[in-house]
């Protein structure tokens, strides 16, 4: 399998340079030429297999060969295999025809587990395997720093700079990645919100004179392909636990940088019976916004009570845009350069109604969330979090079609988010046994100003 930029420019690829790099040469993101596409019977046959010889069968296309079978499936047992449900994606029902399925259940508690418990072990053998080192960048609004720490903490190959805006994360967010000490692991604070942090790790893959030689920059978020790749497994999970490929499903996805749902549209587009695809955003609704009245515009961004979605732009939108740009980079490119101008995309009226006919869309505000989080617990003793909630709510506001099947991607453990679970009236729930001690772990970390030189210069000398 090959991969290109959707700005046309970045050179053509295959899986092992595309997980090693982040954006394309040309500001791009990397996605395939073509999607393998899975028959109605392909799909029946992978019918209960358990999730780690269904996670293989999925993504072994997308490795198009660049890692022998029996050690992309090594790797991918032992990802699962740290998930604390035997399950590893359990669906729970929540009401007639209602779903939610718990991506919760990984080391630090939230969906980013599923990939980047593999891209870690995917990084260190391909890395081990060229004898190359790296330095691995992310920004993080709570959930994708922990993870990637988790992930990558015991390479010897390579360092990780995880980036989280000062003050804007979940105290136990916050622990789950300060309190991990290893000596290749630096956590920095900085002075600014999410969208800032993501802006810098993007200049830094533009000009990456700052490297020592000989070491490469690679992306933990989900601008790496490989993020994606992992993350279509689940909803093909879900959907054949309700019947796939004989009954299509519908799944509403709590979202911010727009990647755990485009996952869901490529697992579509392999030949997933999708239904429709649900964008539930909280206060920062630069997608609900563009889903409803095709107006994809910067404002400024709240502090919510779900963080992890305080994103003002979404970073794999591009991806979606390429799509119905028709593939076509060079128009990408000018979309994306006006963009960075104008601060505003609106898009051919056809392709807009075209893709409204998968996605909608629904807003929650924090007192919807803690209403949400309340009325579940009390009429079926199920507690959400946050982000889930706003998943929760866009299935009970919009007009779904009732004999089909919704699963809500339930992204986090509440654990993680007591401030939203007190106020939504209820008792914040314990520690898992594995973190009880997380509140009396000594913490590192750094706070720097907004600014790229003063982050290079960090990261050079460290
Ligand atoms: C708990 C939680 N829910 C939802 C999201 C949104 O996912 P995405 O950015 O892939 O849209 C995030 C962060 O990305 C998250 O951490
Ligand atoms: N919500 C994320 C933000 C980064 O998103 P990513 O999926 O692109 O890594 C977080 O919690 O860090």
């Amino acid at each position: 399998m090959k991969y290109i930029s959707t700005r046309g420019q970045g050179q053509t690829k295959d899986f092992q340079d595309v997980l090693l790099a982040g954006l394309a040469d040309d500001g791009g993101l990397y996605v395939p030429e073509s999607l393998p596409t899975f028959s109605a019977e392909k799909i029946r046959s992978l019918k209960g297999l358990p999730y780690n010889q269904l996670a293989f069968e999925i993504i072994k296309p997308f490795v198009g060969g660049t890692i022998a079978d029996d050690k992309l499936k090594q790797m991918i047992d032992e990802s699962y295999d740290e998930f604390s449900h035997q399950a590893v994606a359990p669906l729970q029902q929540l009401g007639n025809n209602q779903w939610v399925m718990e991506l919760f259940h990984g080391p630090t508690l939230a969906f980013k587990d599923f990939a980047l418990q593999l891209l870690g072990r995917l990084l260190n053998h391909v890395l081990t395997e060229r004898n190359e080192k790296a330095v691995v960048l992310g920004a993080t609004s709570g959930d994708t720093g922990s993870a990637a720490i988790e992930g990558c903490r015991h390479s010897d190959h390579l360092d990780i700079f995880i980036l989280h805006p000062y003050q804007r994360v979940s105290e136990v967010q916050r622990r789950q990645m300060t309190t991990v000490l290893d000596s290749n692991v630096h956590n920095i604070a900085i002075q600014g919100n999410f969208d800032d942090c993501q802006d810098m790790v993007k200049k830094c893959f533009a000009d990456q004179s700052f490297l020592p030689e000989n070491t490469r920059l690679v992306a933990v978020n989900s601008i790496n392909w490989a993020r994606i790749m992992a993350q279509i497994v689940y909803y093909f999970h879900a959907a054949l636990m309700l019947g796939a490929p004989d009954q299509p499903v519908s799944f509403s996805v709590p979202t911010g940088n727009f990647g755990d749902i485009f996952a869901g549209y490529i697992a579509r587009g392999m030949g997933l019976p999708v239904e429709r695809l649900i964008v539930a955003t909280n206060n920062n609704d630069i997608l609900h916004r563009f889903f409803q009245n095709n107006d994809y515009r910067k404002e400024t961004l709240h502090q919510t009570l779900s963080p992890s979605m305080d994103i003002m732009v979404s970073s794999n939108f591009e991806r979606l845009l390429f799509d119905m740009h028709n593939r076509d980079g060079g128009a990408m490119a000018e979309l994306m350069s006006a963009f960075q101008e104008t601060g505003n995309i609106r898009v051919d009226d056809e392709a807009w109604q075209a893709i409204k006919a998968l996605f909608d869309s629904s807003r929650s505000d924090d007192q919807q969330v803690c209403d949400t989080i309340s009325t579940l617990h009390k009429k079926t003793g199920y507690l959400a979090d946050p982000h889930t909630a706003t998943g929760i709510r866009a299935t009970e506001t919009l007009e779904l079609a009732r004999e089909t099947p919704v699963v809500t991607l339930a992204t986090a453990h509440p654990v993680k988010f007591p401030d939203a679970i007190v106020k939504a009236g209820l008792d914040a729930p314990a520690l898992p046994v594995h973190m009880t001690d997380l509140f009396e772990r000594e913490e590192r970390y750094d706070i720097l100003e907004n600014d790229l030189p003063s982050l290079k210069a960090f990261i050079q000398n460290t």
